[in-house]
Parts: structure tokens; sequence; C-alpha cells
């Protein structure tokens, strides 16, 4: 079994809490109330800031070039791409700067503290184990709903593409596979310390969401 499957198993329950959320059914299905949406959107903005940061770092810490090029690659669409996504977000859902300088909420703080400290870890396989879940959990739920409704608005639908499709399986892939690559090579602390970081990282998008749904 694949390390990244090992340990996904070891965290099933937040793993299917995660990616089967009420918050992204109703999403999908454009019955989300846009207070919920506009709390998401404030919020996981700072969130891509501190990932944002922490992938730049896994680059500079991957072993080749060729190791990196596809996280690189995603890079530049999250902070091109993405980024005018929730750009153009705050401006239709009428998110104003005010609103978007909302104090970061308990569970943004915990996923960003987490980050921080992956980032800092010095640890390729800690920073990829975060990269791992937000990447690889965002496309499992989001695979689910890929049949949206045509009139779904622009800000539910792109959530959705921006987080399928083989470009995004691709990069994935490339961050399981740099993760299973070297795990066999990472002595008992190593994998410990990696173990730890994806089973929180599973906790805080579980949190994530709880905290968004819940918002009104
Ligand atoms: C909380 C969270 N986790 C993951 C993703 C996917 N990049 C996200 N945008 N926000």
């Amino acid at each position: 079994m694949r390390a990244t499957e090992h340990l996904q198993h070891s965290v099933q329950q937040d793993w299917d809490a995660a990616t089967d959320h009420q918050f992204c059914k109703e999403l999908a299905d454009g019955t989300l109330p846009l207070a919920k949406m506009r709390w998401y959107l404030v919020q996981d903005y700072k969130f891509v800031d501190q990932f944002v940061r922490l992938l730049a770092t896994s680059i500079a810490h991957a072993p080749t070039l060729a190791d990196g090029v596809p996280s690189a690659q995603f890079l530049g669409l999250v902070t091109s791409t993405e980024n005018t996504y929730f750009l153009r977000s705050f401006k239709a859902l009428e998110i104003s700067q005010q609103a978007q300088n909302a104090d970061t909420a308990p569970a943004t703080a915990d996923f960003q503290a987490l980050m921080s400290e992956a980032q800092t870890s010095g640890c390729y396989a800690q920073m990829l184990a975060v990269l791992v879940v937000a990447e690889w959990s965002y496309l499992t739920w989001a695979d689910r709903y890929t049949n949206y409704a045509p009139d779904l608005p622009f800000w539910y639908s792109e959530w959705i593409d921006l987080h399928t499709g083989a470009g995004f399986e691709g990069v994935v892939n490339h961050l399981r596979g740099q993760l299973d690559g070297i795990w066999d090579d990472l002595d008992a602390t190593q994998k410990s310390g990696a173990t730890t970081m994806f089973q929180r990282a599973v906790a805080c998008e579980r949190a994530f969401f709880d905290a968004a749904y819940g918002a009104s």
C-alpha cells in the first residue's frame, strides 16, 4: 500500500467527514447560504496566504529541479487563476475591504499555525504531508460534484473547477508521489513527524468546513 494511502486510512473518520461535508454538498447544488460562502472566502484567502509560503518552501526543499517543477507550476496557478477567483468573488458577493479584513477565525489560525510549523520544520516530508492533505482532500470532495448545473454561480462552480480535472489530478499525484517516494528512506522520528502533520492537517480540514458551515 502507498504510504499516503496508509496515512489516509489512519484518519479515515476525519477524512470522510472533511471530504463529504454538507458545506460542499450545498456549495455544489447552489443552496449554500451566501453568508457561509462569504465567511469561507474571507477565511480561505487567509489560508491561501500561508499555503503559498508553505508550497514555495517545499519547492526550495525538493531534491531535484524535476521534483520541484510541478509544484512550482501549481504555485503559479494558485497565485494567478486561483487568486483572481477570490478577488472576483469578493467583488461579486460585495465583500468589502473591511469584511475581508475580518479577524482570523480560530479554525483558520489553527491551520495557519500548522502550515507555519511544517514550513519552518526544515523537513520536506512534513511540508509534503500538509500539502498532500490540502490538495488530495479537495480533489476528493470536488470530484463528487463535477456534474453541477450549468447556471451554478461562478463563485461555486469555479471552486469545483479549480480542484478537479487532469491538471489538478496531476498536482495531487505529484505531491503524493513525492511523499511516497521518500517515505521508505525516512527514519522513525521523521516518519512520526510527517504522520502527525498529516493527521493534524486532516483534522484542520474538517474543522475548517465545520466552522464555515456554522457561520451565519
Ligand atoms: C482550508 C483549505 N484546504 C485546502 C484548500 C485547497 N487548496 C483550500 N483552498 N482551503
